[in-house]
């Protein structure tokens, strides 16, 4: 996003485009949110100047971008499906504001419950105090979202990111380098674990959303996703499981014992990660979480000390 102070708009024209936008909006079957959301994000405008609409009578409104520029792409977003998210260049996050662009998966509401999730699992862990200072991975940062949130739950513990897309890695940096978390964050590109080797059996935490939608079920996902989001960060393979059945096979020679692996998947594979996860043998304390909609979304576990296998439960 340029410097707002670049472009100035006035009031009237401002309050002229969104009542357009507005009913563009409704036209579409796109929430109308979405323009207010956008105008805070790239005017300095607040929500009450929004709701009472004050806005109007000022002589200038300092914009991100011009108001043509705003204009092309609100077209976008309403012929193209084009995210706002990508509009805007910004998405909230936890409390973050992240930067976002298409080499990014936009980092969804519900990945916010990993880090919950992570927390916890460090709490009820007897090694708790060893694990939150260590070393936490996220495989798959994208904008580093999860990575972030670790490096804020976790103060003292060092956070090692990874991705195989370059530019995801540059965006992720930049977000680091925006919340002031960024030393105690590392950053590698590469497929998985593999950038990590000198890492082997010292890791506390594998964090991961890997891709998982099955290749057939992709081009059938909403256009905003299908045609904006890089597709390396949605497509799972056959079944969905790639990633993680081979996160689920290389992670124990990197994890300390009782180190945690927690994972984001879809609906409907909660059973066959639970059944790997115990076949593989490593890991124990297995569990399968929902998300806020009831949906099994997450599963966690840790390395059994002795490297054999627990009964699962549903949590
Ligand atoms: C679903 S996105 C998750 C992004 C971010 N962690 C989040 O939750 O918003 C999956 C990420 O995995 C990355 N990825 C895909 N294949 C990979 C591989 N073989 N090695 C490392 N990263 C990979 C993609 O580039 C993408 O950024």
């Amino acid at each position: 996003m340029t410097n707002r102070q670049a472009n100035v708009v006035s009031g009237l024209q401002l309050w002229q485009w969104r009542i357009r936008a507005n009913q563009a909006a409704i036209a579409h079957n796109i929430p109308v949110a979405e323009v207010d959301w956008l105008l805070q994000e790239i005017a300095d405008l607040d929500r009450l100047a929004l709701r009472l609409e004050s806005f109007k009578d000022w002589s200038e409104v300092p914009m991100g971008l011009s108001l043509d520029k705003l204009d092309q792409l609100w077209q976008r977003r309403l012929g193209d499906r084009l995210p706002v998210q990508y509009i805007a260049g910004v998405t909230p996050w936890r409390n973050f504001r992240l930067t976002v662009s298409s080499a990014v998966l936009i980092p969804r509401p519900e990945t916010e419950c990993l880090i919950d999730l992570a927390v916890a699992a460090v709490a009820n862990s007897e090694l708790a105090w060893q694990l939150q200072q260590g070393h936490w991975v996220d495989l798959g940062t994208g904008s580093g979202a999860i990575a972030l949130g670790l490096a804020d739950a976790f103060p003292e513990a060092t956070i090692h990111a990874v991705d195989c897309s370059l530019e995801a890695l540059a965006i992720a940096q930049q977000n680091a380098q925006n919340t002031g978390l960024v030393d105690r964050m590392r950053f590698y590109q590469g497929r998985w674990w593999e950038p990590l080797t000198l890492l082997k059996g010292q890791v506390s935490g594998m964090v991961s959303n890997p891709p998982y939608i099955p290749s057939d079920i992709v081009p059938t996902l909403q256009p905003e996703v299908v045609n904006h989001e890089p597709h390396l960060a949605l497509d799972g393979g056959v079944d969905g499981l790639d990633a993680i059945r081979h996160l689920i096979e290389v992670a124990p020679s990197y994890l300390r014992p009782g180190g945690i692996w927690l994972i984001e998947m879809m609906a409907g594979q909660a059973d066959t990660v639970q059944t790997l996860l115990l076949q593989q043998g490593s890991y124990s304390n297995i569990q399968i979480h929902s998300d806020l909609a009831g949906i099994e979304r997450f599963a966690v576990a840790e390395i059994a000390s002795s490297r054999t296998s627990d009964t699962p439960s549903t949590a």
